[in-house]
């Protein structure tokens, strides 16, 4: 249960009146999520989730909320966070950062489709573009930088074998971001962790992206590739799946073609996304913070695809 702070009924209904979002009927804490907690508020207006940020801090907070604020104003179908009458949107609540944005109808959609992949190809390449002119600047906080920082961290938890891929990769992956294309490639705001379990579908139709708490700015391409990585493939074996991502990919060209730069490193991208989730998940499972990590994900599962990915490059 992701609820590592309790908060009152009477706690929630007056940060809810301070947001003009009305009275109160129903807070119920939201199983599921390992960062944050979070509670689903029914108002008499509306249904709100309120979040209360247990590890990120009130230095990193404003860029997602403020993204996602600029991405609902521009019709992109994400969380729009509340603000107060002094128009701030992020809050405190039992001394922890806060926000409550729009619930988003529907649910995710765990087996995904081509139909799916499509929805979220075009999606994505209009999030790109609306947040061309967002004004505000945060770097991937896990990138390149904190891939470097963490492998040397969780070396000692890996066999002799994952030992030399994950450093050949690293070593790869720092020649490639020092390469002419690697400049060349268009950047801007990414969500950057944009996973089956971080979109909604109601009836079909993509509702939402949410979970923009990985975000910063970083190349577009990453993004796909980290799209590609967990919609377009098969969980079971991390085999990539050429229906499903030629439909995502058709769907995001028709709205914004690939620079050529970025069709070259398509193939070396695809491995950098599955690098970060593969450190990510081993530092999640070999160094687990206190009380917030309930079930970590199988660090397993992205070595497999980025061995994949090595073995058989994937092409625009
Ligand atoms: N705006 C929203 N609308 C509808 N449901 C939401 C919204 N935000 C969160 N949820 C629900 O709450 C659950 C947990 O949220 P989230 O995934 O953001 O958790 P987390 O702990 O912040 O992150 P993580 O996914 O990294 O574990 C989601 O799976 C989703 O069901
Ligand atoms: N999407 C991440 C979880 C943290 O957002 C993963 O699957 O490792």
């Amino acid at each position: 249960m992701a609820v590592f702070t309790e908060v009152s009924f009477e706690e929630a209904q007056a940060l809810l009146r301070q947001l003009n979002l009305g009275e109160l009927r129903e807070l119920r804490g939201i199983e599921g999520g390992i960062e944050n907690t979070n509670y689903f508020a029914t108002t008499d207006q509306g249904e709100h989730v309120l979040t209360l940020f247990e590890r990120l801090s009130a230095e990193q907070l404003p860029f997602y909320l403020h993204l996602m604020k600029h991405l609902a104003q521009r019709g992109i179908p994400v969380p729009d966070p509340a603000a107060d009458r002094d128009g701030d949107i992020l809050h405190r609540l039992k001394g922890k950062p806060a926000a409550v944005v729009n619930r988003l109808r529907g649910r995710s959609v765990l087996a995904p489709g081509p139909e799916h992949c499509a929805a979220v190809g075009t999606t994505l390449a209009r999030m790109h573009l609306a947040a061309r002119d967002f004004n505000r600047s945060q770097p991937n906080l896990r990138g390149l930088a904190w891939w470097n920082e963490t492998v040397p961290v969780v070396l000692v938890h890996l066999s002799d074998s994952q030992r030399t891929l994950i450093l050949a990769e690293l070593a790869f992956q720092n020649h490639v971001a020092a390469s002419s294309a690697y400049a060349a490639l268009p950047r801007g705001p990414v969500h950057a962790d944009l996973f089956r379990d971080n979109v909604m579908f109601d009836d079909g139709q993509l509702s939402g992206f949410f979970d923009f708490y990985f975000a910063g700015v970083d190349a577009w391409l990453f993004d796909i590739a980290v799209c590609l990585n967990d919609w377009c493939i098969e969980l079971e074996t991390g085999a990539h799946d050429a229906v499903r991502a030629h439909s995502l990919l058709a769907a995001y060209t028709a709205v914004r073609p690939l620079a050529a730069a970025e069709r070259q490193l398509l193939p070396a991208l695809l491995r950098a996304g599955a690098l970060r989730f593969w450190i990510s998940r081993l530092w999640d499972f070999h160094l687990p913070r206190e009380a917030a990590m309930l079930q970590p994900h199988d660090p397993g599962h992205f070595e497999r695809v980025l061995r994949q990915r090595i073995r058989q490059p994937v092409t625009a």
